[in-house]
């Protein structure tokens, strides 16, 4: 089985080209993938597969689905880096031509722009704002804002640096609130257009990146001052993302780099 490995902020992925979508990818297997020690190593798996061969989203209107998978294997609505870093895969594979193209994603269809100076751009969609919840880290409880980005996000400000957090372990929630798991993230807004973030996601642990996790930290840092709108230098410990915010949609934008390719010996 061919693969590829890439990041988008050090956000990981191994990419599974599977155009004609005869990969039979299980959980199991997505797992022993993405296991750091005795896998490849990643915090997702992105099938690279064509939308006509895949019954639920056979009827969007765009070639290429990213079927993304969580290092548990479990199955996410989307993921932003992931979305990047599929981008890039297409476009240097010749899978798709030009600079702004779109992909399908469980979360819908998403435009895509590789950008000129190397960056790539996504379009991320409205926000979603759904209310307030609690979390607890290391003892200590948050109260962030409950944000869907087509998935579900629990952003929560600090008000200190965020350098000291343990989170090597999963940080509590309402599971009346969020049925089926949350990504949380944590941040540090600097004045009114930067904020520092670390996240701990859904199915991965914490991660040194999420591109949906950025967007909602700035949506819930623009909404200490009382905004909904603005653009927004996110820093995760991977790197630098940029969120624009807008009345319409989001933009999230960042570094994505495809770094190796090879056979994988590992059988289902
Ligand atoms: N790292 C991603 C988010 C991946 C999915 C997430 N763990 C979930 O289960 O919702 C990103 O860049 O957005």
């Amino acid at each position: 089985m061919h693969f590829l490995k890439g990041h988008g902020t050090e956000n990981d992925f191994v990419i599974l080209p599977d155009p004609d979508g005869e990969l039979d990818l299980t959980a199991s297997f997505v797992a022993r993938l993405c296991d750091r020690r005795a896998g490849l190593g990643a915090d997702g798996v992105l099938r690279v597969v064509r939308a006509k061969q895949v019954p639920e989203v056979a009827g969007e209107p765009a070639e290429w689905f990213m079927d993304y998978r969580n290092a548990d294997g479990g199955m996410a609505e989307m993921c932003g880096n992931g979305a990047r870093v599929f981008a890039r895969y297409l476009a240097d594979a010749g899978l798709a031509q030009g600079d702004e193209f779109d992909i399908v994603t469980r979360g819908g269809v998403r435009r895509v722009r590789m950008e000129p100076d190397g960056e790539v751009s996504v379009e991320m969609g409205k926000p979603v704002v759904l209310g307030s919840s609690v979390t607890s880290v290391g003892g200590q409880e948050y109260e962030g804002l409950h944000i869907s980005m087509g998935n579900p996000h629990l952003a929560c400000s600090i008000g200190d640096p965020v350098t000291h957090l343990d989170l090597t372990h999963q940080p509590t929630f309402d599971p009346a609130v969020f049925p089926s798991g949350v990504n949380i993230e944590l941040f540090n807004a600097v004045g009114t257009s930067r904020a520092v973030m670390r996240v701990h996601e859904r199915g991965s642990g914490e991660t040194r990146s999420c591109g949906t996790g950025a967007v909602a930290t700035a949506v819930a840092a623009a909404a200490l001052s009382g905004e909904t709108t603005g653009t927004w230098t996110i820093e995760v410990p991977g790197g630098t993302l940029t969120v624009v915010l807008d009345e319409e949609t989001s933009y999230l934008r960042g570094p994505a780099v495809i770094v190796a390719s090879g056979e994988l010996m590992l059988a289902e």
